[in-house]
């Protein structure tokens, strides 16, 4: 078995939200612009030599979230239907395929890495995430950036649940043994009650009333999940909206550092 830890450098993990790079009230939109931005800022960093190795997921945004929801399947709710698990699979691979695209178009040497073949959660609410990252770990090494998404998940007792990209980002971080973790959404780092960006968050109970779920459509928690999972790494990991990008992959703080 492939020991993911084994080897070179640690790597950076970044996830793109699904709220910077697709329009997220309008289903199956591309946000061009955000998406955009961020690919040149990681092709950017890759080529200035910022970043060594680097995995990228991304979110389901406006592709993954109205399928899933119409299905009625989110990280907890699962379904038997295998036309639901096609349309959020299906969907979440055609977001893939552009973003990969993007990148390959910048020189990033981009390649999928789809979790709804590899993954399994166990049975029961808090059901353990199994994300084998053999293939992964094997691509890093071999030069390549593999690109992971939020995805559908083969659930014991349940069907196909989601799991979301914020999951995908906590499991690779853990088993790549990750350097920094970096989250860029459309907000510009994790916000008070008086929408201003918290410098930096050490426990969940000291800003649990300022997190709110998502507003859009969002079948996996929002920011609320998304801090209490960034907590829980050894990495320290960075909440930031589109213009932190750059800053974070030169390895400058952005946002809202979570540790
Ligand atoms: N305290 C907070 N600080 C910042 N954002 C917050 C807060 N509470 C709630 N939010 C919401 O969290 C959202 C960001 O989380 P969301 O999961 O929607 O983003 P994403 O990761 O880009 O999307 P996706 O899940 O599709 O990948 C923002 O739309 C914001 O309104
Ligand atoms: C809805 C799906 C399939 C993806 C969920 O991933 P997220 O947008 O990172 O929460």
């Amino acid at each position: 078995m492939t020991d993911a830890r084994a080897g070179s450098d640690p790597p950076v993990v970044l996830k793109l939200g699904g709220s910077l790079i697709t329009e997220k009230d309008r289903p199956e939109t591309l946000d061009e612009a955000g998406l955009d931005a961020a690919c040149d800022a990681v092709a950017d960093a890759l080529a200035a030599g910022a970043v060594d190795r680097l995995v990228v997921v991304h979110g389901g945004g406006s592709f993954g979230h109205h399928h899933a929801s119409e299905h009625g399947v989110s990280t907890t709710e699962g379904t038997r239907n295998a036309e639901a698990v096609a349309a959020v699979h299906g969907a979440m691979k055609r977001l893939n395929a552009r973003v990969l695209e993007r990148l390959r178009e910048r020189g990033v040497p981009a390649v999928p890495v789809h979790p709804l073949s590899l993954a399994a959660r166990a049975e029961g609410a808090d059901g353990d995430l199994d994300l084998p990252l053999g293939s992964t770990a094997t691509l890093l090494g071999e030069g390549f950036v593999p690109v992971l998404h939020g995805d559908g998940v083969a659930t014991a007792g349940d069907g196909v649940t989601v799991v979301s990209g914020d999951e995908l980002v906590v499991e690779l971080a853990t088993g790549l043994g990750a350097r920094r973790v970096g989250v860029c959404s459309t907000v510009s780092g994790v916000l008070d009650s008086d929408g201003n960006v918290i410098r930096e968050i050490g426990e969940f109970a000291a800003v649990a009333d300022a997190l709110g779920a998502s507003d859009a459509t969002d079948v996996s928690g929002g920011m609320a999940a998304k801090v209490r999972e960034l907590l829980g790494l050894d990495a320290p990991a960075y909440v930031f909206g589109g213009d932190g990008l750059g800053p974070f992959l030169r390895g400058e703080d952005a946002g809202t550092r979570i540790d």
